[in-house]
């Protein structure tokens, strides 16, 4: 094994499934027993890092509540600003909304409509890619904020939901670290 698949290894053994949450038939990759594990957590915020450290990039968008986990320590390693997207009625100021499906449900996404500048290059950092409806709206929030969805990063893909496949089709840019098939 290479070091990279050494350290891809830690991290995926390090997120426990959970068969029937929150609803029957889906299977729940749960993040946390990654968090509490502080070499798999530095871990993936490295190479997420990594990836990013020399591209054009003028902020870091994440997405409520698991995207923020990760979203604040890349922003902060990239030495550029960190904006929360968030469920409804939690931001303060003027925002523009965005309707979106989930895998096991529907839901609504805010922004600051002042957030992004003119012309800004967004990462948006999600713990998980699904169906990819959470990033897809994401990006229909930046854009109405005037900014570029340029790249989107997770820790986790679920390659069976081909949420790739529609960010892609987008234009967005797509790098994840560990699939989880049907195991
Ligand atoms: O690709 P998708 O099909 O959109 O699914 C992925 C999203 O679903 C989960 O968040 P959830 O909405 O459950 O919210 P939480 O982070 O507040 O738990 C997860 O953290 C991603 O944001
Ligand atoms: N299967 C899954 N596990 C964890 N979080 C999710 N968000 C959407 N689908 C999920």
């Amino acid at each position: 094994m290479t070091q990279l698949q050494e350290k891809l290894a830690l991290i995926k053994n390090s997120i426990i499934t959970i068969p029937d949450y929150p609803k029957k038939g889906i299977l729940f990759r749960d993040i946390t027993s990654l968090l509490e594990d502080p070499v798999a957590f530095r871990t993936s915020v490295e190479l997420l890092i990594d990836h990013y450290k020399d591209k054009k990039i003028d902020k870091v968008v994440g997405t409520e509540a698991r995207g923020f986990i990760f979203a604040a320590p890349i922003a902060l390693a990239l030495n550029i600003g960190f904006v929360p997207v968030r469920k409804p009625n939690k931001l303060p100021r003027h925002v523009f909304k965005e309707k979106y499906q989930l895998e096991y449900g529907t839901d609504t996404l805010e922004i600051h409509s002042d957030a992004i500048k003119a012309g800004e290059r967004v990462l948006i950092i999600d713990d998980l890619l699904a169906t990819g409806g959470t990033v897809a709206a994401t990006a229909k929030l930046i854009q109405k904020a005037g900014g570029i969805a340029q790249d989107a990063a997770f820790v986790i893909n679920l390659p069976a939901l081909e949420g790739k496949t529609k960010l892609t089709n987008m234009g967005i840019n797509c790098f994840t670290l560990v699939d989880f098939d049907g195991e």
